[in-house]
């Protein structure tokens, strides 16, 4: 629907220099829940910012590669209700980000993400605010799925029940030696409620998503690789003073992807996306519009003018 919307959108704009401009604004509607699902955006976003605590860093880097920190190592990187709050606004700075290319979600402090911060989860343990929560939680983690970067989250340490969830979101997964990804919301009387379920499936398949939510199993970087949750393996640092090392990697890893213009990477987010998401005929329609909008543009003509050839 959403896809649909932008392809409408392009068509209406495809011979205007600014359309990438307008696509990534059109993404920020990108939502799953809006108010005709008696979402209310600003009512929750005032109940989530009582529950403080922690935040979500961004910078923004001249490669074009972002990243994106969950940082509350106080409580191994848990999700207070202003961190929600905090990643909703860090998507929106995305959405904008016109030179942008890749994204990388690092958890601070050698740790992904504990989940839910169980002190706020214990305040509105109530099935409305509980709902209430996984709509804003679903609408932003959708949005960061949508961005026109390409993705990864690099897991260090451990990524439970949210946190694992949060890893789904991203495009790919880096898991260091020694982490674990592990749904653990059996143990806690739950099941996923961040998306994380229905987006596991579309990386794991059913089976394997069954197994890892029926048993909460721990997926360590081997296990990850064989049913394809992890795209890499990155080593460990032994000790503190080397941490930056496993971002560098990560760094490394991303560039091979997002090496080139940022419009052409941009572009290859989206005709990837809407053949993820959309009916074919649709994402035909989309890839055509996309197509024109890099066709004819800078670095086609500059290729084009350097007789290249593909060796
Ligand atoms: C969307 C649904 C969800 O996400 S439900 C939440 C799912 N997450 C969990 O249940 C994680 C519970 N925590 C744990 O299992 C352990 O704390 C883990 C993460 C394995 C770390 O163990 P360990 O290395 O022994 O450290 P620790 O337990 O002493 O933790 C350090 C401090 O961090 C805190 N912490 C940890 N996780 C959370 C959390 N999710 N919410 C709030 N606080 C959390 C611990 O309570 C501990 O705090 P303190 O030092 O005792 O004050």
């Amino acid at each position: 629907m959403v896809l649909c919307a932008v392809r409408r959108h392009l068509l209406r704009n495809s011979s205007n220099g600014g359309v990438w401009v307008r696509l990534l604004q059109r993404q920020s509607s990108g939502c799953v829940y809006s108010s005709i699902h008696g979402f209310n955006q600003e009512e929750i976003t005032e109940k989530l910012q009582a529950f403080a605590g922690g935040s979500i860093d961004l910078h923004k880097q001249e490669s074009g590669i972002a990243v994106l920190t969950v940082n509350n190592p106080s409580r191994m990187n848990a999700f207070s209700g202003s961190m929600m709050v905090d990643l909703e606004e860090k998507v929106s700075q995305l959405e904008n980000w016109t030179d942008g290319k890749g994204l990388i979600v690092q958890g601070a402090a050698g740790t992904f993400c504990s989940g839910s911060d169980l002190n706020a989860v214990r305040a509105i343990s109530n099935p409305q605010d509980g709902m209430k929560m996984c709509m804003f939680m679903q609408n932003t983690l959708t949005r960061l799925l949508r961005l026109p970067l390409i993705s990864v989250a690099l897991v260090e340490g451990r990524a439970l029940g949210g946190g694992a969830e949060l890893t789904t979101a991203c495009d790919f997964r880096l898991m260091a030696s020694g982490s674990v990804i592990q749904f653990v919301h059996k143990y806690m009387g739950l099941v996923p409620g961040w998306g994380g379920a229905a987006r596991l499936v579309r990386i794991v398949g059913s089976q394997n998503s069954l197994k890892l939510l029926g048993g909460a199993l721990k997926v360590d970087p081997d296990f990850g690789l064989q049913i394809g949750l992890a795209d890499g393996v990155l080593t460990a640092p032994q000790v503190k003073e080397e941490a930056g090392i496993l971002l560098q990697q990560a760094e490394n890893w991303l560039s091979h992807y997002t090496k080139g213009p940022a419009p052409v990477i941009q572009a290859v987010k989206q005709v990837v996306l809407s053949g993820k998401e959309l009916p074919l005929a649709e994402a035909m329609r989309t890839e055509k519009d996309v197509f024109g909008t890099v066709w004819g543009g800078p670095a086609n003509l500059q290729a084009l003018a350097k007789n290249s050839k593909h060796k």
